[in-house]
C-alpha cells in the first residue's frame, strides 16, 4: 500500500548562501495492508522528513513514493489533495483547526470530505470523542481553547474518523495518560484489522512494541550510509 523506492532528499538553505544539506539517500520501505511499521532512528535522522515526503509536503529529489498506486513524488497538487481526502490520513502531533468550528464538526469533517453521510459522520465522531474521554460538554465548543492533551485526543479522533487505507502517525501516544494511550493503541489495532497500512513514529517503546509488526531505522537512509 505504501512503497518508498530509492528516495533522496536535500534541503537548500536559501538564507544561508544556498547551502545544500543532503539528509536522505536510498530510502526504501514497504508497508502492506494490515501492517504497522515503526520508523525509528535518533533525533535529526530524518523520520519526520520521510513522513512529510510520503504525505506530499516535501518533494523528494529522486526516487518513487507510491501510496495506493499514486506516485506522490510526481503527482499533481490536485492528485495529492484527492489522495489525502480518500486514501492517506496523517495524525500529526498538533491540532490545526479553523477557529470557532465545534469539536464534533472538526472530527466528522474528514468523513464528510470523503463523501460520507452527515448523520453517520457525526455518529462516528461522537463514538470516537467518547472513547477518547473528551467530556460531552466540550463537543459543541471549538477545540482551540482545549488543554494540550485534549487537543491531541481531538486530533487523534479526527485522524481515525475516516477508514483511510493508509495512515501516517507522528507520535500518536506522546503525552497521553495510560488510559488514553490504551485507547489509541486499540484504535491502531482496529485500523490494522480492517486492512490499513500504517507507518508511525513512536518514541514510546512500549507502545511501539504493542502495535508495530517491525521497525525501519532511518539511519540506513543517511547519505553516505545507504547502500
Ligand atoms: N525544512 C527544512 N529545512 C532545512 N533542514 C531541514 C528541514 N526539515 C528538516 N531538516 C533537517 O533534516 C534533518 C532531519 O530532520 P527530521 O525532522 O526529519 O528528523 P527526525 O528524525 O524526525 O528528528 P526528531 O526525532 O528530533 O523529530 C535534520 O538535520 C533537520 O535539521
Amino acid at each position: 500500500m505504501i512503497r518508498v523506492s530509492d528516495v533522496s532528499k536535500s534541503f537548500v538553505l536559501h538564507n544561508q548562501g544556498g547551502a545544500v544539506i543532503p539528509v536522505m539517500a536510498g530510502a526504501r520501505l514497504r508497508v502492506a495492508a494490515g501492517e504497522c511499521v515503526a520508523l525509528t532512528g535518533e533525533s535529526g535522522a530524518g523520520k519526520s522528513t520521510l513522513m512529510r515526503m510520503i504525505y506530499g509536503n516535501y518533494l523528494a529529489a529522486s526516487g518513487a513514493i507510491e501510496v495506493g498506486g499514486l506516485d506522490v513524488a510526481r503527482a499533481t497538487p490536485r492528485e495529492i489533495l484527492a489522495l489525502r481526502r480518500e486514501v492517506l490520513g496523517y495524525v500529526s502531533q498538533f491540532l490545526r483547526v479553523v477557529p470557532r468550528v465545534p469539536t464534533l464538526e472538526v472530527v466528522a469533517e474528514p468523513l464528510l470530505a470523503a463523501g460520507g453521510a452527515r448523520a453517520a459522520a457525526l455518529e462516528r465522531a461522537e463514538e470516537l470523542l467518547a472513547r477518547l474521554n473528551i467530556p460531552r460538554a466540550l463537543w459543541e465548543l471549538s477545540p482551540t481553547t482545549f488543554s494540550g492533551g485534549e487537543q491531541q485526543r481531538v486530533n487523534i479522533a479526527r485522524g481515525f474518523a475516516h477508514a483511510y487505507p493508509a495512515l501516517l502517525l507522528d507520535e500518536p501516544t506522546a503525552s497521553l495518560d495510560a488510559a488514553n494511550r490504551d485507547v489509541v493503541l486499540e484504535l491502531i489495532r482496529e485500523a490494522k484489522a480492517r486492512g490499513a497500512a500504517i507507518l508511525g513514529i513512536f518514541h514510546d517503546a512500549e507502545a511501539r512494541a504493542a502495535v508495530c509488526d517491525r521497525e525501519v531505522d532511518v539511519i540506513a537512509f543517511t547519505p553516505g550510509v545507504a547502500a
